[in-house]
């Protein structure tokens, strides 16, 4: 794993009127690792992913993506960094009136308007079979679909580019713990077969503990820290050592075979 952050954020600030989200957050994501983001409820999460993929634009701070100053890019520039990562929104939002198939097909379609279907189909045939979907999933609605194969569909369209960098908003919520157990495997197996960085918000202690390589903790309007479970633990702020020291925490270090401190 190189330490060259794929993304870089300098002193970020969000505000909504008198509502100060983040001040002074610096945060790097490195290539190749699973980042996951916590933090509670409004802590700016989302806001912060928003911010990094250029849906929010800040009120001051840096932010660099894959070796790219994101603040104030013409919309052509964005869009051929937009082509470079891949995004799995909290509720899949795929478009209801599409199938499976034509879902992935947009934003091949977008970037290669010339390509004809039979090309897009075996591209989103294959994007499908490698999320884990059976091949008859791509003529369905995704109304027609569990809510699992639903994020399968939605994480189909995220790679349907090949991209470098993986944002996934919260993928185990909602499922059962299963099948967020099946999704975190595929998304590990994935990282490692497509060489992904991934960053992630998650609230799932087993994510973190079974995936993610380092956790960021949102709070104070900013990253307090980043590091292993194990690093993160050490230190004696009360909001960590509530998340991962409380009852659920614990639960979740036993679950994966490690040490639980007193
Ligand atoms: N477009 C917006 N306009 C005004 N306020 C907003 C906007 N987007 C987010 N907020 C506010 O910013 C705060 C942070 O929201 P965000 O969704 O990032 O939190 P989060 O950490 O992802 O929370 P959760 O864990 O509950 O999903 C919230 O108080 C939210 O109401």
């Amino acid at each position: 794993m190189s330490e060259q952050p794929i993304i870089k954020i300098r002193g970020l600030s969000n505000s909504f009127g008198d509502q100060v989200i983040h001040q002074g957050l610096d945060l790097d994501v490195r290539r190749g690792e699973i980042l996951g983001v916590v933090g509670g409820s409004g802590t700016g999460k989302s806001v912060l992913m928003r911010s990094v993929i250029g849906l929010q634009r800040p009120t001051a701070g840096e932010i660099e993506v894959l070796g790219e100053n994101m603040i104030d890019r013409s919309e052509d520039e964005a869009k051929n960094i937009r082509r470079r990562w891949g995004i799995l929104f909290q509720n899949g939002a795929l478009f209801s009136t599409l199938t499976v198939a034509e879902n992935v097909e947009v934003p091949i379609r977008e970037y290669f308007p010339h390509l004809k279907p039979p090309l897009l189909d075996e591209i989103a045939g294959y994007k499908i079979a490698m999320s884990g979907l059976p091949a008859d999933a791509g003529p369905k609605y995704p109304s027609e679909l569990s809510g699992g194969m639903r994020k399968r569909a939605g994480l189909a369209r995220a790679l349907a580019m090949d991209p470098e960098l993986l944002f996934l908003d919260e993928p185990t919520a909602g499922l059962d713990p299963i099948g967020a157990a099946a999704f975190d495997e595929l998304i590990r197996s994935l990282q490692k077969r497509l060489d992904l960085t991934v960053f992630l918000i998650t609230h799932d202690l087993d994510t973190l503990h079974e995936i993610c390589d380092r956790v960021a903790v949102l709070a104070d309007h900013k990253v307090i820290a980043v590091g292993t479970i194990a690093e993160l633990l050490a230190l004696d702020h009360p909001w960590i050592q509530e998340y991962f020291n409380g009852p659920r925490g614990r639960a979740a270090s036993v679950n994966h075979g490690e040490a639980v401190p007193g």
